[in-house]
């Protein structure tokens, strides 16, 4: 069993250290297009499940709260936190809408949708990706394996962030790493002058 810890963390290790050396351009990229929006009055919404949705949640609190600097606060909403939407979305609809019918409701032209998948199948992201398209909204892909159906959505002026594995876990483990450093490209390009 010890071995079997050590090579969880050893594979998390080397799958963050060859995702640092292929993803750093995107997750500039991506930063940038989360900047622009903000400066541009929008908001961010963001969904994913189990795990990923709380990586939604971990983003959407880092942005309405604070991450590492004392700044204003941003505005994000996270798709997977408001149980009564999301019971009477999948009981009167689908489970496939839960996210798609709230990107309806909330997402304007110009606001970003961070859509997490790591198998990049899931259903209800999908459908959400479609209806943000439909919006001229921006996505941000979090992915990972060979990016799965979400790969072939996206478009010109979107960012798909892959994880080179094909362990959900392990794609996991660099989803949260790429959130952070989202959030750091937004402090210090929005409140340049702001200590950590
Ligand atoms: O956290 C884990 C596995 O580590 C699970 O809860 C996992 O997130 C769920 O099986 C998700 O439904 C997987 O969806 P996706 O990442 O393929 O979109
Ligand atoms: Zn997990």
């Amino acid at each position: 069993m010890l071995e079997r810890i050590k090579s969880n963390f050893t594979e998390s290790i080397q799958t963050k250290i060859a995702a640092s050396e292929l993803l750093a351009g995107p997750i500039e990229q991506a930063g940038m297009t989360m900047v622009q929006s903000l400066l541009a009055g929008n908001k961010i919404l963001a969904c994913g499940n189990g795990g990923s949705a709380g990586d939604a949640q971990h983003f959407s609190a880092e942005l309405l709260n604070r991450y590492e600097t004392e700044r204003p606060p941003l505005p994000a909403i996270a798709l997977t936190t408001d149980s009564s939407t999301i019971t009477s979305i999948g009981n009167d609809y689908h489970f496939d809408e839960i996210f798609s019918k709230q990107v309806r409701a909330l997402g304007n032209n110009g606001d970003v949708l961070l859509a997490i998948s790591t198998s990049g199948n899931s259903r209800n992201v999908i459908k959400a990706i479609e209806t943000a398209v439909s919006r001229d909204m921006p996505i941000i892909a979090l992915t990972g394996g060979d990016g799965g159906d979400i790969a072939g959505l996206l478009g010109e002026n979107d960012v798909e962030i892959r994880v080179p594995s094909s362990r959900t876990a392990r794609i996991q483990e660099v989803h949260l790493v790429v959130i952070h450093c989202l959030c750091d490209i937004i402090d210090t390009t929005l409140f340049p002058q702001t200590e950590a």
